[in-house]
């Protein structure tokens, strides 16, 4: 468990010099395969409670602690309040841990550890508010959903997110929910890889709501389809399983690997190539183009809580430029009469609903369709005609993804 402990720290280190947890995975290479996973577990929870275990850990220190000995005491807070940990053994840990970062270390030692009898004994946890959104995400949520919802989104940052899957057409996967998407959901901590099916390639991870994307775009058998964001692959792997003839394009050769690994698993097929979208086009127009385009991700938040600690918001105005280029282009690779579904893991309009309506105002004859999807809820569709999903839809079921997508007809 102390290698866990180290790794979650050295992890939380990484995310306060600006590497996100995704990118250090490579740094926890020493420890055993479970060790890893419980080290990434117990940095992404102490991400999702900073702002609890730190008002709690201030009632009862005198001075600001180094950054090193706020994140042991952060950890074993969020272990003891929120994880159920043996006291003794968690508050022994820390110090431990503490006494380990050498001098200083040894001189607030004593300190971590009276400060944590009495975080111990502290009642009232759960009272404590979630862990905000930064202001430049919390703002214009708040803004295009209310005060209540943005409440409710941060109470599903802090739950975190089950396990989700896409089965192929007619796979089972045993013990998972069936959700009313189509999705399958495994409750409770597991481990991808052990999953009956996954061997067999029977189905893939994919959050539910980063699934409705292609049953938006309603992929048929033998159509010329473009994946124009491919990697990891999650929509790629439904276009193909739909049998439509796809062509994945990502410009990351090195994502784009991971697509060709998860179609192997799966037994499925799809030309890959790596290219920037913007660049890449057909030899004759396609019928469909799939653009998840690259966005804030601030609609993952629940699976990735370090996002919130990394960003600033000053990427969002060249994200919203590169979507509408991407859209614009998209549109050129179309058929009269094609559609397109231009999707984005994003809680912000200025990546969902006002692109779409440039768009709109950019490309006359381009006309929405409304969707028409079975688990799909009348509140989920927007005025424009789109569908927005949030984290906190589902809340009794687990949540979702947070989501825009619109689906896009050409004129003929
Ligand atoms: C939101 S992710 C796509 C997720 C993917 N559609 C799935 O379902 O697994 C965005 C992807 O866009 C790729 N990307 C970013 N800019 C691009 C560009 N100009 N052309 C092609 N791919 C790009 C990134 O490498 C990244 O893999």
């Amino acid at each position: 468990m102390d290698m866990a402990r180290g790794g979650a720290l050295r992890l939380l280190a990484g995310v306060r010099d600006g590497l996100s947890l995704s990118d250090q995975a490579g740094a926890l290479k020493a420890l055993a395969p479970p060790d890893q996973a419980r080290a990434a577990r117990l940095a992404a929870e102490v991400l999702r409670h900073q702002s609890r275990a730190d008002a709690v850990i201030g009632a009862y220190v005198s001075r600001r602690p180094s950054p090193q000995v706020a994140d042991i005491l952060r950890l074993a807070t969020v272990e003891l309040l929120q994880l159920d940990g043996a006291a003794h053994g968690v508050v022994d840990a820390a110090v431990t841990l503490t006494r380990g970062l050498g001098q200083k270390g040894q001189a607030a030692a004593g300190m971590v550890n009276a400060v944590l009898r009495k975080v111990a004994a502290h009642r009232g946890w759960t009272d404590l508010p979630p862990q905000p959104m930064p202001h430049w995400l919390r703002d214009p949520v708040a803004a295009a959903y209310g005060e209540e919802a943005a409440r409710a989104i941060e109470a599903a940052h802090q739950a975190g997110a089950p396990l989700d899957l896409t089965p192929k057409p007619g796979a089972v996967v045993e013990g998972a929910e069936t959700l009313p998407t189509g999705s399958l959901r495994v409750h409770g901590p597991a481990q991808v890889s052990a999953l009956p099916g996954f061997a067999a390639g029977d189905w893939w991870v994919q959050d539910a709501a980063a699934a409705l994307p292609v049953r938006l775009l309603d992929p048929q058998a033998g159509e010329r389809i473009a994946d124009l964001c491919a990697a990891p692959g999650g929509k790629t792997l439904q276009l193909a399983a739909a049998g439509a003839q796809v062509t994945a394009v990502d410009i990351s050769p090195a994502r784009l690997r991971r697509v060709a690994e998860n179609l192997n698993r799966c037994a499925l097929s799809a030309d890959l190539v790596a290219a920037d979208a913007l660049e890449w086009r057909p030899d004759t127009a396609l019928e469909a183009v799939l653009l998840d385009a690259p966005c804030s991700a601030t609609g993952t938040i629940r699976r990735h809580p370090d996002l919130s600690f990394l960003r600033d918001g000053s990427g969002i105005p060249g994200l919203v430029d590169l979507q509408a280029r991407l859209i614009d282009h998209a549109l050129s690779l179309i058929r009269p009469g094609g559609r397109l579904v231009y999707a984005v893991c994003s809680l912000l309009p200025d990546e969902g609903e006002v692109q779409v309506a440039a768009a709109l105002a950019r490309h006359p004859g381009l006309a929405v369709e409304t969707p028409d999807l079975p688990g799909v809820t009348p509140g989920w569709i927007t005025a424009e005609g789109g569908l927005r999903t949030r984290p906190d839809f589902w809340a009794d079921r687990g949540g979702m993804d947070g989501f825009f997508m619109a689906r896009l007809r050409k004129a003929e």
